[in-house]
């Protein structure tokens, strides 16, 4: 009996890997065969080499060309015209059921993991207000009164090259704290934590580290959803924070299911505002708008953490690039005691420049973000693929162009002064592009929360503190290699600064 059920899973799996390698629609599609047989190709470049699978996609399009099959349904471009075809113009694309469920497991019901079109722009609808230019202007105080926080604690505690901070620790305390007091009016207070070692920022890298398995073995967030809390924290402690935090959302939206008066007397409009009060539509299920919470925060927090982190580190690196930002800043905000508002920041042409620099290399999303080819789907990248493909192509290989953006691995915000910088607007997709762009971001020239956020930040901190970084063996070097990716880029090395007195 076991022979005869050894012998028919030989056969079905042998039948399937002749299938894939040779009748396959993408079979005379390039790529390692491994990759063509079977998805566990990926999970091996995601789990065992920790992030490792944009950095293998590029040697195999060296070696294979600019499109490789990298699944046994995937297809991988490396060139602009397929990335306008699967984001910008991909209407017709949805997005892939199985990436994204898995890894939105956890969420199952926030934006992010919404797949059907219809659902996700219903849910884009309710919540597009909250990050509308409109709202952002008038909750710029929020963004103000954090970033002030963060100037503080550097100068009073991080002040002298025995006694510095990592700032990809301090960002992600600033841009978490941000996104929770703007979203929920409540702020998660890292910045006031001693030495920022506030258990959020331990439990967000635990999770990030848990990310690659979470997608390739998604039955563990089923896992944890269902056996009981004591015996989750027993196997996996990093979960803390992460069912603390769901738990404090929970109390919230109950509170305000329960009065809702509060949330119109809440100091600002909140994320719970919007979806409790829906307007023309059903409003949400209690578990859907703590998935919401959960989305909103995870996707706010890094990702504008990452770009302040990797701009901070160019100012500092580059004495031309800082000299040129603190000479602009100076002659606009003479008085540095008095706030400067977004509207008079993102009118500064160095500035701007530098932000979309930033925004070019600190990529965003690294992960290349898999849509599924539709039955109406026009041709991908010139090629007619067939219904069900999985497309996609990361943003990696638009943003280090060297066709678009000459010298691509070097870091220059003057290319953006150039007087025609439409073909290189349109190639800068940090916040991807298309029905599925960053959440408010209706278009890249349409700036709001992110924008207000970066201009805030960095006009505050190169005008009104002086960092010194400080270079040792460990410190980073270039952020433009050795990018491990965990969605957002990851990097192994970091670099520390101090606040000069
Ligand atoms: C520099 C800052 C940011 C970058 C680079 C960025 C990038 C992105 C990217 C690339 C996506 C597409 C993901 C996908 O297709 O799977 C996305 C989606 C999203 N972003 Fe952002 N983001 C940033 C800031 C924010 C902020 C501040 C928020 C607000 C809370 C936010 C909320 C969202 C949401 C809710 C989605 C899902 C939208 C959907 O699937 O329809 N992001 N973001």
């Amino acid at each position: 009996m076991y022979l005869l059920f050894l012998y028919v899973t030989l056969f079905s799996l042998s039948a399937l890997a002749l299938y894939r390698l040779f009748f396959h629609p993408l079979c005379r599609y390039p790529g390692p065969i491994l990759a063509a047989l079977t998805g566990w190709y990926e999970a091996y470049y995601d789990i065992v080499k920790r992030g490792g699978l944009v950095v293998e996609i590029e040697r195999l399009h060296k070696l294979h060309g600019p499109v490789i099959r990298i699944g046994p349904n995937t297809l991988h471009f490396n060139y602009r015209q397929a990335y306008h075809d699967i984001y910008t113009y991909g209407s017709t694309l949805v997005k892939d059921q199985e990436f994204y469920s898995s890894m939105g497991a956890h969420v199952p019901q926030g934006s992010l993991s919404f797949c059907d079109p219809e659902a996700a722009k219903q849910r884009r609808g309710l919540l597009q207000p909250l990050f509308s230019r409109r709202a952002v202007m008038s909750l710029e105080y929020t963004i103000q009164q954090k970033i002030d926080q963060l100037l503080a604690m550097l100068n009073d505690n991080y002040n002298s090259s025995s006694k510095t901070v990592s700032m990809a620790v301090a960002y992600r305390a600033l841009s978490t704290d941000i996104i929770t007091s703007y979203c929920f009016a409540e702020s998660s207070n890292i910045l006031e934590s001693p030495g920022l070692s506030h258990p959020i920022l331990r439990g967000v890298e635990g999770i990030l580290n848990k990310l690659w398995f979470q997608r390739h073995f998604p039955f563990s967030m089923t896992f944890v959803s269902i056996v009981p809390q004591t015996l989750v924290l027993w196997l996996l402690p990093e979960f803390e924070v992460y069912l603390d935090m769901k738990a404090k959302f929970k109390r919230q939206i109950d509170s305000f299911i329960n009065n809702p008066e509060a949330l119109s007397i809440a100091e600002h409009e909140t994320v719970f505002y919007h979806l409790l009060e829906p307007k023309g539509q059903e409003r949400p299920s209690q578990a859907s708008l703590l998935d919401e919470a959960v989305v909103v925060v995870g996707a706010g927090s890094d990702t504008v953490g990452n770009a302040c982190n990797i701009g901070t580190f160019y100012a500092l690196k580059y004495p031309s690039i800082r000299q040129k930002l603190k000479e602009e800043l100076e002659e606009f905000w003479v008085d540095k005691d008095l706030p400067m508002s977004y509207t008079a920041l993102e009118k500064l042409p160095y500035l701007t420049a530098f932000i979309k620099e930033v925004l070019r290399f600190s990529m965003g999303v690294v992960h290349p973000l898999p849509r599924v080819v539709g039955p109406s789907t026009p041709k991908i990248g010139g090629l007619k693929l067939p219904s069900g493909t999985v497309v996609e192509m990361s943003i990696v290989f638009l943003h280090m162009n060297p066709d678009v953006f000459p010298d691509p691995y070097t870091f220059n915000p003057d290319r953006w002064l150039v007087e025609d910088t439409n073909q290189m607007m349109l190639d800068l997709a940090p916040f991807s592009k298309g029905p599925r762009i960053c959440l408010g971001l209706k278009y890249i020239s349409h700036p709001c929360l992110a924008w207000c956020e970066l201009y805030l930040i960095f006009g505050n901190i190169i005008r009104r503190l002086d960092l010194k970084l400080l270079v040792t063996e460990e410190t980073i070097d270039n952020f433009a290699s050795d990018c491990r990716d965990y969605l957002v880029p990851r990097w192994e090395k970091e670099y520390r600064v101090f606040a000069q007195q």
